[in-house]
């Protein structure tokens, strides 16, 4: 263990600042970066032998009837689903990810010039969950919360235009979509739009708020001992997820051994964050999903992050509530919401809710490894 901080850098990553690393050079991870094993909690889920261990995959495609119930099924277990055929061009996913790579592989010293500001959302950064833990993690983000213009003109001065242009091209698909997949969850519980007031007269979710996060995850020398993105729940009524060819994102299924979801060229990937947790009465459960790093390969993700108009009231819907399924939530807005997770993580859901469950466990148990406090 090296005696001092700036010894530890030694023949190691380059940081340009304390929360900041240059990836790139890097040969070995460092003490700050350094996790607990992370791979001695493995499965043979991993390699996908047995199909009732193994993440959905739904094709949109096939008949209505037959997707409503996979996707109930999908909630209900797994809180997590691929989905095939969904309507998003693929020559658009390939464009969000040439994108994505050419904003990560610049200089981190031009990165960072759209540095995320400490108290706002969008912008270049570590990952905004790493203060809740004593080590780093091997990954950096660009969170886009409505236009990407101030920080992508920080990028590339001269040349901002075309990512903007995906990056926006990008989202108005994924509303589209996460508008679609909320019908497809709220039908199969039996809600509809009468039910729902704030997804507007023609039940369009127009109001919706939206934000992308990309996610670059570098090739690491010691993938075991490093932490691409630590164990959560998202904030949100849905995240869709784009994963490239690299596999790295890992779910749990009530509390048990992680799963790795496997990835499937063109498909997308989704699952259920707290507010649709809140919003179902707990029928539809987050689910907590971390992601992995490997030795190879540089892996990229882009998540859609899906909630309500930001100062609506989400609270479990009434239809879903009776004697015998009291309501286990109080109500919440995404604004409150976000504020609550970014004080408490991942005991933000058990900090909204009114009553224990019966059985005395708390919703989502906090399964990182490493903790703080
Ligand atoms: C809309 C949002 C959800 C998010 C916080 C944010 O303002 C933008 C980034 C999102 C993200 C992505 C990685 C995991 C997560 C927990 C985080 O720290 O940043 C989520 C946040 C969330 O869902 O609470
Ligand atoms: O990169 C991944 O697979 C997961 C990303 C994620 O969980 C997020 O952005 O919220
Ligand atoms: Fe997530």
């Amino acid at each position: 263990m090296p005696a001092r901080l700036s010894e530890a850098f030694i023949n190691h990553p380059v940081h340009l600042n304390q929360n900041h690393v240059d990836f790139n050079s890097a040969k070995e991870v460092p003490d700050s970066y350094t996790w607990p094993p992370i791979h001695d909690d493995s499965s043979p889920a991993d390699y996908g032998y047995d199909v009732d261990s193994s993440v959905p995959v739904i094709d949109l495609s096939d008949p209505i009837s037959s997707v409503k119930g996979q996707i109930s099924h999908a909630c209900e277990s797994w809180g997590v689903f691929q989905i095939t055929n969904h309507g998003v061009p693929t020559d658009l996913l390939e464009k969000v990810q040439t994108e994505g790579k050419r904003l990560f592989s610049l200089p981190l010293q031009q990165k960072l010039k759209a540095a995320r500001a400490p108290d706002g959302i969008s912008g270049y950064g570590v990952a905004r969950i790493s203060s809740f833990f004593p080590k780093l993690m091997w990954s950096e983000g660009f969170t886009i919360a409505g236009s990407a213009v101030d920080h992508a003109r920080k990028l590339w001065p001269q040349d901002y235009i075309n990512f903007c242009e995906v990056m926006e091209e990008y989202e108005k698909e994924m509303k589209l979509l996460a508008g679609r997949l909320m019908w497809l969850m709220l039908g199969s519980l039996g809600i509809n739009k009468e039910d729902l007031q704030w997804a507007g007269p023609e039940g369009k979710f127009k109001d919706s708020c939206g934000a992308l996060q990309l996610n670059s995850y570098p090739a690491c020398p010691d993938p075991d001992r490093a932490m691409g993105l630590a164990a959560h729940t998202d904030s949100t009524l849905l995240t869709v997820l784009y994963q490239n060819s690299t596999s790295g994102l890992q779910v749990t299924r009530d509390g048990g051994k992680w799963v790795t979801v496997p990835p499937i060229s063109g498909a997308l990937i989704v699952n259920i964050g707290d507010l649709l947790h809140i919003l179902s009465n707990g029928r539809y459960p987050s689910v907590l999903h971390r992601a992995v790093v490997n030795r190879k390969c540089h892996r990229l993700s882009v998540a859609y992050l899906y909630g309500p108009p930001m100062h609506v009231q989400i609270s479990p819907l009434s239809k879903l509530v009776n004697l015998n399924n009291p309501p286990l939530y109080r109500s919440v807005t995404w604004s409150e919401y976000l504020g609550t997770k970014a004080k408490h993580f991942n005991k933000a859901l058990s900090s909204v809710r009114l009553c224990a469950p019966l059985n005395g466990i708390i919703d989502v148990k906090d399964h990182n490894r490493v903790k703080v406090g």
